[in-house]
């Protein structure tokens, strides 16, 4: 088995490399140069940027329990045509992920019908219902590569500072969905303008925020690693930069929808803008992307939240919040972030690929040789529009559809294996 991608330009940011290299893979791992005999396998990556396999460290599978909306097997093969190597799936299942043998039933439907790499998130607490804590170290020990009631805020400080000493002593991280629930109560958009035209019930960004600021202060009390999820207010993003400066553990993401769309995009009552947190306001779309210019938020995870047609399709008020976002994360990304210059290739790359890694102490994100031949290719200029038809995923809720995009996933590599591939 033996691969070689030519003339690409290489990007690694573990190293800060940036070139026009080959890429060498021998029976799936990257190694040193060798000569290509006729068992040889050849991509030409001319044009093209060649970047450690992405990881996706905020994704809802569905499985087990809301098969209709995605199974691990459409929400892999979604990731694969999205040019992610590997997702990390949240716990809110049915039942939930909170004990180790529904961390071994999700890794071994991965093992069997996985299409990418499946890195499972254990629960916080037991049902994800904040009332005592779920058995972390259990769950650690069957894989779990971190924790989260996502979906749900874990609205008990006390418990979050248990849970928080917990995973200090684990090394494994807490990621938290910052939503202050008496702030949020009832709200289905972002609360403003938009909200009091629509006449519909605003959750505020102080919602987000007085958690995020809890968080912040818990995590530096305890020296828990947290990471919090789907950043999406310019307040949120000033608190965890000035906790950064103080030394606190904390990173953060983003998700595409927030750093492109704004509430605007609920005009017409369209249910597939209806997510949480919320799309806010422009300002806030402008802070998240300072926010990732200047490394505040460390990654770019897409929360792909797939949900049926006909649960969508109902009153805003009663359909659920969520979005899809495997297929459409790196289009978004190169053209709202790369070929605007708000990020270099590099810096995208880190964010989509290295950091994911490290904060989930995930052993990928490079293309150093001994690796894991987890690769994808990207295509800069390649143009295409959103079908939400020709998703793999399950889930054809989103906001972008018939948006043109710039710059799309054409090859996913994993283990040395093609698993995508569009030339
Ligand atoms: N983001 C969402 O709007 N929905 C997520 C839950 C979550 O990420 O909080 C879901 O599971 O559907
Ligand atoms: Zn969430
Ligand atoms: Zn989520």
């Amino acid at each position: 088995m033996k691969l070689i991608i030519k003339g690409g330009r290489v990007i690694d940011p573990a190293v800060g490399k940036d070139e026009p290299a080959d890429i060498y893979v021998r029976d799936g791992i990257i190694c040193a140069r060798f000569a290509e005999d006729e068992d040889t396998q050849i991509i030409d990556a001319t044009g093209k940027l060649v970047v450690p396999g992405l990881i996706d460290m905020h994704v809802h599978l569905r499985e087990p329990g809301y098969e209709a909306k995605e199974t691990i097997a459409t929400g892999t093969a979604a990731a694969a045509r999205g040019g992610f190597t590997g997702v990390a799936c949240m716990p809110n299942t049915d039942p939930v992920a909170d004990n180790r043998f529904i961390i071994e039933f999700i890794n071994k439907r991965a093992a069997e019908e996985g299409q990418v790499n499946v890195y499972p998130i254990g629960a916080i607490t037991r049902g994800s219902r904040g009332g005592e804590l779920a058995e972390l170290a259990d769950m650690r020990d069957a894989g779990a590569v971190a924790f989260s009631d996502d979906g749900r805020p874990v609205s008990d400080a006390g418990l979050m500072r248990r849970a928080m000493q917990y995973c200090k002593m684990l090394g494994v991280p807490v990621i938290s969905h910052c939503e202050e629930q008496t702030l949020a109560a009832g709200g289905v958009m972002h609360e403003g303008y938009q909200s009091t035209i629509l006449g519909l019930k605003g959750i505020p960004a102080s919602a987000e925020e007085v958690m995020v600021a809890r968080d912040i202060i818990l995590a530096s009390e305890t020296g828990c690693p947290l990471h919090i999820a789907h950043v999406s207010t310019a307040g949120s993003v000033a608190l965890i930069r000035e906790a950064k400066k103080r030394g606190c553990p904390v990173t953060a993401e983003v998700t595409p929808h927030h750093f492109t769309l704004t509430d605007q995009a609920v005009t017409h009552y369209n249910t597939a803008a209806k997510v949480n947190p919320p799309l806010r306001g422009e300002a806030d779309v402008q802070a998240v992307r300072e926010g990732l210019a200047d490394g505040t938020l460390d990654v770019i995870a897409t929360d792909h939240a797939p949900h049926t047609y006909d649960e969508k399709n109902v009153e805003f008020d009663l359909a659920p919040f969520g979005l899809v976002g495997l297929e459409t994360a790196v289009g978004l990304v190169w053209t709202e972030l790369v070929h605007t210059g708000i990020l270099t290739p590099l810096q995208a790359v880190a964010k989509l690929a290295l950091h994911p890694a490290r904060i989930l102490g995930i052993d990928r994100g490079t293309l150093a040789e001994g690796s894991v031949a987890d690769i994808t290719v990207i295509d800069p200029l390649l143009t295409r529009q959103v079908d939400p038809e020709q998703f793999a995923s399950k889930g054809k809720n989103t906001p972008f559809a018939g948006r043109t995009l710039q710059g799309l996933p054409v090859i996913t590599i994993r283990s040395g294996a093609c698993i995508y591939t569009t030339i």
